[in-house]
C-alpha cells in the first residue's frame, strides 16, 4: 500500500466545490448541533482545555436572542462595586458588551488569541452558545452558574436572517428567507436545532435551579425589573436598600437599554476582533418584528413544530 498521498482524498477537499454548494454547506453537525467549522474547533478546544471555577458565571444563549443585552446587564450588575453605574466612563459606555464578556468558543482559537482566563478577576463573566450536552464537563460538574436566555423562534429567526445577510436595512429577497426558514424548521441553524437547545436548558433549570436560571427575552422586555431581581437572587448579588433608593436599578436598565447602547460611538463605529461591525448587534430590539415578514403558513409551521417539541414540558413562548 502506498503512503505517498499528502492531501486529503478528493471527496474531503473543499476547494473544488461550487460556490452554491459552499454556501449551503457552511455549517456542519457536531455532537448533534450545527455550527461552522471554525467554531467547532473553538468548541472542541473549550471542551478539552477550559478550566471552570466555582465562581464563574456563564451566559448561555441561542444566537440572536438578546445575548448582547444580557451581557451588558450581567457586566453592569456583577461589577457594580468596581464600576459605579453612574460613572461617566463606565466600561459599557466605551466598549462593546462582547468585548467585556467574551464568548468562550470564539476567543479560544477562532480569532487566534487565547485570553488568559485564569487572570480574570473573580467572578469571571463568560458566554457561550453551546448546547448543554456539549459544554465542557468542568462547567457541568462545577458550581459554575449558568444564566440561560432564549427568545421566541419567530423573532429569533428574523434576527438571524438579517444577521446572516449582514444588512440593517429592509431586505426584499423573499426566496432566501424561505430557503433559510425551511432549514431553520428542519433544525439547521447556527447552534440549532433551536428547540433542542432551549428544551435541554429548560430541563436543567428545573432539575437544578441553583445551577441554571432560565430567562426569556420577551419577559425581560416586558418586566425588566422583575427579571433583574431574579438574576440578582440567582447570582446572590441582591440590591441593597441604599442602591434601590439611589436609583441603581433604573440606571442599569437605562445604561443597557437598546436606545442607549445602540447609539454609543463604540457601537456605531467600531468592529470586534472577529470582524463583525459592532452595529450589527443592534437592529430593532423589539418583540414582534416577525409580523412584518411571516406568512400565515410560516407562523403555523413554527407553532406546529414548537408544540410538538415542547409537548409536556410546560414551556411556552410569548409572541406579543
Ligand atoms: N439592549 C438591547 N435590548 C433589547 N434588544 C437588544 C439589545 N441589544 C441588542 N438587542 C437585539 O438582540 C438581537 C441580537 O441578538 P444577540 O445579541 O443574541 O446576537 S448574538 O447572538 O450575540 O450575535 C437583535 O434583535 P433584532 O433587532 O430583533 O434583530 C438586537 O437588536
Amino acid at each position: 500500500m502506498t503512503t505517498s498521498q499528502t492531501s486529503p482524498p478528493k471527496y474531503l477537499q473543499e476547494d473544488s466545490l461550487s460556490e452554491e454548494c459552499k454556501k449551503l454547506l457552511d455549517i456542519y453537525k457536531y455532537q448533534g448541533f450545527w455550527t461552522s467549522p471554525r467554531l467547532i474547533q473553538g468548541v472542541i478546544a473549550c471542551q478539552q482545555q477550559f478550566q471552570a471555577q466555582d465562581t464563574d458565571i456563564i451566559l448561555v444563549t441561542t444566537p440572536k436572542s438578546g445575548t448582547t443585552w444580557l451581557k451588558s446587564l450581567l457586566f453592569a450588575l456583577v461589577n457594580r462595586t468596581k464600576h459605579s453605574v453612574f460613572e461617566q466612563n463606565h466600561p459599557l459606555l466605551v466598549k462593546n458588551p462582547h468585548v467585556l464578556v467574551p464568548f468562550l468558543e470564539h476567543t479560544l482559537y477562532v480569532d487566534g488569541q487565547v485570553p488568559d482566563f485564569a487572570s480574570f478577576t473573580s467572578p469571571r463573566l463568560l458566554a457561550t452558545h453551546v448546547p448543554f450536552a456539549s459544554l465542557p464537563k468542568f462547567v457541568q460538574n462545577s458550581e459554575t452558574k449558568l444564566v440561560y436566555l432564549c427568545r421566541n423562534p419567530r423573532d429569533t429567526f428574523i434576527s438571524m436572517w438579517y444577521f446572516s445577510n449582514n444588512l440593517r436595512l429592509d431586505h426584499k429577497d423573499i426566496n432566501s428567507i424561505e430557503q433559510m426558514f425551511d432549514l431553520f424548521c428542519k433544525g439547521v441553524s447556527i447552534y440549532g436545532p433551536f428547540w433542542d437547545h432551549v428544551l435541554d436548558y429548560w430541563k436543567q433549570s428545573i432539575e437544578n435551579p441553583n445551577k441554571v436560571l432560565f430567562l426569556m427575552y420577551e419577559e425581560m422586555k416586558e418586566k425588566p425589573k422583575i427579571q433583574l431581581k431574579r438574576l440578582t437572587e440567582f447570582l446572590e448579588c441582591q440590591f441593597s436598600i441604599e442602591e434601590e433608593n439611589c436609583g441603581v436599578v433604573d440606571e442599569i436598565l437605562k445604561m443597557c437599554s437598546f436606545e442607549n447602547l445602540s447609539n454609543l460611538k463604540v457601537n456605531t463605529n467600531e468592529k470586534l476582533s472577529t470582524g463583525e461591525g459592532n452595529e450589527t448587534f443592534f437592529r430593532k430590539g423589539k418583540i414582534g418584528d416577525w409580523k412584518n415578514y411571516f406568512t400565515v403558513e410560516m407562523s403555523e409551521n413554527l407553532n406546529r413544530i414548537t408544540e410538538q417539541k415542547f409537548n409536556g414540558s410546560g414551556l411556552k413562548f410569548l409572541y406579543t
